[in-house]
């Protein structure tokens, strides 16, 4: 029996083979994951089965119940009952959550529009998905969590996913740990109702947690299909990256003593206090649940938000970023969770993007060559392993944890004295995260200090020398050494209540 089928699927790009005669098969009721490297061709192919890109000619026939459709087409992938929650989430900034609902689908009134009766109808189905989110705000003014609950419901209201696929690409690359656990929740139950479920992830935990099958990509080639069952990390890893993963978490540097960075009594958004030093060489996270406030603490530090109150200081002395460009030249480096929105220039080669924020000229004249730049921007491709490692390639022909190692690879050229990262490895796999973590580690080692804010808390606690818990807007706990652990962290995140000063430990 099988729900979904694909065969001999070729896809190529100005030359480029991205998908090489794929043969793929989803059986009715199965939740069946599809990893592979950044650049496989993961979202290719599901663009492919949303109609989005039209494969190569001649590939073979693509069934939905045994029912051929057709590829490429995005009425016959909706006719076929396939839903989807893209990479982008293909949700429209300038509309509401309302408007965004609708969109795809319809509106209440049939034959005049009442605003209030359709806000009303979109908090209805909101709290009906348990998403408790003002459905009049406009999706620019949400955080990344938000917007994806947004997709999520989108696909899932009045479609009838337990006849289809849901088809998901990474929806938690940007859900905190509570939102993951509602979104699964939600998945769980389309299972038990019989629905088949596509999902692409990075984060391997989650293929433990959720698949019942997983399918891997290598170079555009599907090299396996395994039942999940029979398989563990290191197998899993291995079948990923074509080879063993020594050590996911590099053995960090000795942080040293002197303060970096240090933050007081911060203040602004959702945050109501935030105060913490960063010394030279150390790693440390912030994590909190959406609205917990911690997504706002780097924004204001950087200066991209403006702060209500509060004083920091970079190696002793106080900075008043007033722009993300002071805070460029004071040393501190950024990259933000949203780097759709805030990062990289899509029409821009990697060279401009990796030169922008400190534009290397040559000679009394500061000549700005093309060569010299590409030299210039290469190594930094290299560490984080950008593919391709072509410095000339337009950003935006990368895949998304190519498009965020560029972000990355940036940041690394500007030898920062302090970085400011948000998920720094969301979207990467597994290979190249621990490439990154061993370019933080060698910035550490070279005095530079690292405060990220992440959503992985394995990650936090597999690289971070301390990790901050922030919760309703204050520090809740500062767990390290042996209090550091997953279900720690996760425990003084949940938590109910404001923390109280006493209990909070600021360090
Ligand atoms: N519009 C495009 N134009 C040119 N090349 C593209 C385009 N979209 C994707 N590619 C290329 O196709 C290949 C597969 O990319 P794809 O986005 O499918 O990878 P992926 O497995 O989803 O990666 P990630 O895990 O980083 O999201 C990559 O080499 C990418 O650079």
């Amino acid at each position: 029996m099988t729900k979904l089928v694909l065969q001999g699927l070729s896809k190529t790009f100005q030359g480029q083979r991205a998908l090489h005669a794929v043969d793929f098969e989803i059986t009715p009721g199965e939740i069946h994951c599809l990893l592979g490297q950044n650049g496989s061709g993961k979202s290719t192919l599901i663009k492919i089965l949303a109609g989005y890109h039209a494969p190569d000619p001649a590939c073979g026939p693509a069934t939905v119940d045994g029912r051929p459709f057709e590829l490429g087409s995005a009425a016959a992938a909706h006719e076929a009952g396939l839903r989807f929650i893209h990479q982008d989430l293909a949700l429209i900034d300038d509309l509401s959550v309302v408007d965004n609902l609708a969109l795809g689908g319809s509106y209440q009134g049939r034959f005049w529009l009442s605003d209030r009766r359709e806000r009303r109808r979109a908090q209805s189905i909101l709290s009906e998905y348990g998403v408790d989110l003002d459905a009049g705000r406009p999706l620019a003014s949400l955080g990344a969590a938000q917007q994806t609950m947004t997709a999520i419901v989108r696909a899932l209201h009045g479609s009838d996913v337990e006849k289809g696929v849901l088809v998901l690409d990474e929806p938690t690359a940007s859900l905190t740990a509570k939102d993951k656990d509602h979104l699964f929740a939600m998945l769980r139950d389309v299972k038990s109702r019989g629905g088949t479920i596509l999902y692409v992830t990075h984060r391997l935990s989650e293929v433990f947690e959720l698949a019942d099958r997983v399918s891997v990509l290598h170079d555009g080639r599907h090299v396996a299909t395994r039942d999940v069952a029979g398989l563990d990390h290191d197998r899993l890893v291995e079948l990923i990256l074509g080879r063993p993963l020594e050590q996911l978490y590099p053995v960090a540097p000795t942080p040293g003593t002197d303060v970096a960075l240090e933050i007081r009594d911060l203040r602004g958004g959702l945050l109501k206090d935030f105060s913490s030093t960063v010394h030279v060489g150390e790693k440390v996270g912030i994590v909190g649940v959406a609205g917990s406030g911690a997504e706002q603490v780097l924004p204001l530090v950087f200066g991209a938000e403006k702060k209500k109150s509060g004083e920091v200081r970079l190696m002793g002395e106080p900075v008043e970023p007033r722009s993300p460009k002071d805070s460029v030249r004071l040393g501190l480096a950024y990259v933000p969770g949203d780097t759709k929105r805030l990062g990289g220039i899509s029409d821009w080669t990697l060279r401009e993007n990796i030169t922008l924020p400190k534009i290397a000229g040559r000679g009394p004249l500061r000549w700005l060559g093309k060569r010299q730049e590409s030299a210039d921007a290469t190594p930094f491709l290299d560490q984080v392993e950008v593919k391709p490692r072509d410095p000339e390639a337009l950003l935006s022909f990368l895949s998304g944890g190519n498009k965020q190692k560029v972000m990355i690879a940036r940041w690394l050229r500007c030898g920062s004295k302090v970085f400011l990262l948000e998920d720094p490895t969301a979207g990467v796999d597994v290979g190249a995260k621990s490439a990154i973590y061993a370019a933080l580690n060698q910035v550490a080692a070279e005095g530079a200090a690292v405060l990220m804010v992440t959503s992985d808390l394995e990650e936090a606690c597999g690289v971070c020398d301390r990790v901050i818990v922030i919760r309703d807007g204050r520090v809740a706990a500062t767990l390290s050494d042996e209090r550091l652990s997953v279900d720690a962290v996760l425990g003084e995140m949940l938590r109910s209540g404001e923390p109280s000063a006493e209990r909070a430990t600021h360090v």
